[in-house]
């Protein structure tokens, strides 16, 4: 057997063996099915009642807190997309996870009907409920720097709409985006050149070639949200240097938050050593984002044109929003969400075009007949026509979804399934599922980028069943940004390179991100022609 079966094993029985009760009432609903009758489509009064809301039964006080507990708990943080799978598989098509000390229960709901409903439903301020860290860094640790201007992560109500409307337009226009097709040109190149230098004598990457992918994301977003290059990509930094300080505060400030966010919150009521480390790197990030916005804003003051098209995105922020903290609170998020988000993506994407031969030459062969001289510059019209990389992408996300599940708190009562389910409860899409459920999606276990290029409606999507970026006016703030920042990466590395792997296949787990978990050893040989 091997790990992955053991591990299916062990959580298809555990329940079995622990709750019984929760198999005698799961064969009671089974009985009268709601997910085939469903006869309270909204109605408050005719719903069922929550308690009836399938779902593992929680303990007396320790509620269900025990499982996401390291060593006595059945769930590891990186089981956290198996769990989803078994929950639909043992409970149906919408699950609730209550008892869980210190938080909210969680609703998973499997249909995207349904979730198409609680999206369009949401209001204009929805609640996302996410980083409680964050959360208390930005309202209690550091109220005194965020005041009423706290950003949009970890936000919500009337200042998170006050500060996304001010953000908003310059950041999602394409005419800001486009902008950065050079800059972002210009940091994959030289990301490319490192990478050649990087190989070993079997033309490989090194084992943490993640981490060179995190130092690109890094430097990708310093020239978006800080207008600088920060040098990380630089291969003998000293440890001292300011640009591998940036390094090492975005390991604690951003991909260490998973320890912090899924595992018991023991820093809610004392200062942990990990909530102290991420309290400090959190304060070396808004340091530097204050350093460079305050040099922008030195620049933008001497700049003879304040025209929009001459103007960079933050110095239109700048122009516009002349606090310059709100140009510094926007980088500091942009930071937190755009750096781990995109780098496992890329590790995502790099890992399926390596084990997918076929389809890395149809890219190919693409980037080939656009791009004839592969040292021709990328412009808006080349991007526009790679069609076979966008739909590569979008069927990555589609099969292996890099944020595992999105959410909403009910900020009503809202009827879901046929079940009254209370304000405050958080519901849980979890798109890794749904982005494969037969119903909604044709073949959805062939891994078929086409799909994606069918005009005449060949293949069945349900547009709510693969949601990479999220829905509506909270929807993702940097998506146009990461669909720019890996397309780049993908034409000028795919359009030179092949890109092969020789090691075991890695199995992809939740690292905060979902990833393959692993040395990403990639051959990169130089193309011909
Ligand atoms: C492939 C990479 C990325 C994925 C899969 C992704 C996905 C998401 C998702 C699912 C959300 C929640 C949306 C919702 O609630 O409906 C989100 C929010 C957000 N993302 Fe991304 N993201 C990515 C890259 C980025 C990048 C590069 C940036 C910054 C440049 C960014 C900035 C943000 C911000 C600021 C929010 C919060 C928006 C708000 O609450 O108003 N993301 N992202």
């Amino acid at each position: 057997m091997t790990k992955i079966q053991k591990i299916i094993f062990k959580y298809e029985n555990i329940p079995r063996i622990l709750f019984p009760q929760v198999q005698r009432q799961r064969s009671h609903i089974a009985a009268a099915n709601p997910e085939d009758v469903c006869p309270y489509e909204g109605s408050l009064q005719d719903a069922r009642p929550y308690s009836e809301v399938p779902g593992p039964k929680s303990l007396p006080i320790l509620g269900n807190t025990w499982r996401l507990l390291p060593i006595i708990g059945q769930y590891e943080i990186s089981d956290v997309a198996k769990l989803s799978g078994l929950f639909y598989k043992e409970y149906g098509k919408i699950v609730k996870l209550s008892g869980l000390m210190g938080r909210p229960d969680l609703l998973f709901v499997y249909d995207p009907d349904e979730i198409e409903k609680v999206y369009r439903e949401e209001g204009p301020t929805p609640y996302r409920p996410s980083m409680p860290c964050l959360v208390k860094y930005k309202s209690v640790v550091r109220k005194d720097f965020f005041g009423d201007l706290p950003g949009v992560v970890g936000v919500h109500g009337e200042p998170w709409r006050e500060f996304r409307t001010k953000v908003q337009k310059p950041i999602l226009q394409l005419q800001t985006v486009k902008k950065y097709i050079e800059p972002i040109e210009d940091v994959t190149n030289y990301f490319i050149q490192r990478m050649l230098e990087m190989k070993d004598k079997n033309n490989e990457m090194p084992d943490d070639f993640d981490n060179e992918i995190h130092k690109w994301a890094l430097e990708c977003i310093g020239r978006v949200a800080l207008d600088v290059r920060l040098g990380c990509l630089h291969p003998h930094l000293s440890p001292n240097s300011e640009p591998q300080k940036i390094i090492d505060a975005a390991k604690y400030a951003l991909r260490n938050v998973a320890i912090l966010e899924l595992k018991f919150p023991f820093w809610r009521y004392f200062p942990t050593t990990i909530w102290t480390k991420y309290v400090n790197n959190m304060n070396y990030f808004i340091e530097i984002c204050t350093k460079y916005i305050d040099e922008a804003m030195g620049r933008l003051k001497v700049k003879e044109s304040h025209n929009e098209k001459d103007l960079s995105l933050v110095e239109r922020i700048l122009a516009k929003e002349p606090n310059p903290k709100t140009a510094s609170i926007l980088a500091l998020d942009l930071i937190l969400v755009g750096i781990d988000t995109i780098s496992m993506a890329v590790c995502s994407i790099l890992y399926q075009l390596a084990t997918r031969p076929e389809q890395q030459e149809k890219l190919y062969e693409e980037l080939k007949r656009l791009i004839p001289d592969p040292n021709v510059p990328l412009n808006v019209r080349l991007l526009d026509e790679m069609v076979f990389l966008k739909a590569f992408v979008k069927e990555v996300f589609r099969v292996y979804s890099t944020v595992i599940g999105n959410g909403r708190t009910l900020q009503k009562d809202t009827v879901i399934k046929g079940y009254k389910i209370p304000k405050g409860v958080q519901v849980v899409f979890p798109t890794l599922i749904t982005g494969s459920m037969e119903e909604y999606v044709s073949n959805p276990k062939e891994f078929m980028p086409e799909r994606w290029m069918s005009k005449n409606g060949e293949y069945r999507i349900h547009p709510f069943a693969s949601l990479p970026y999220g829905y509506g006016a909270r929807m993702c703030l940097g998506r146009r940004f990461a669909d720019l920042e890996i397309q780049i990466l993908l034409a000028k590395l795919i359009r030179s390179y092949k890109l092969e792997y020789f090691h075991q296949p890695l199995e992809y787990k939740v690292t905060f991100m979902y990833a393959p978990e692993g040395e990403l050893k990639f051959r990169v040989t130089k193309r011909e022609d």
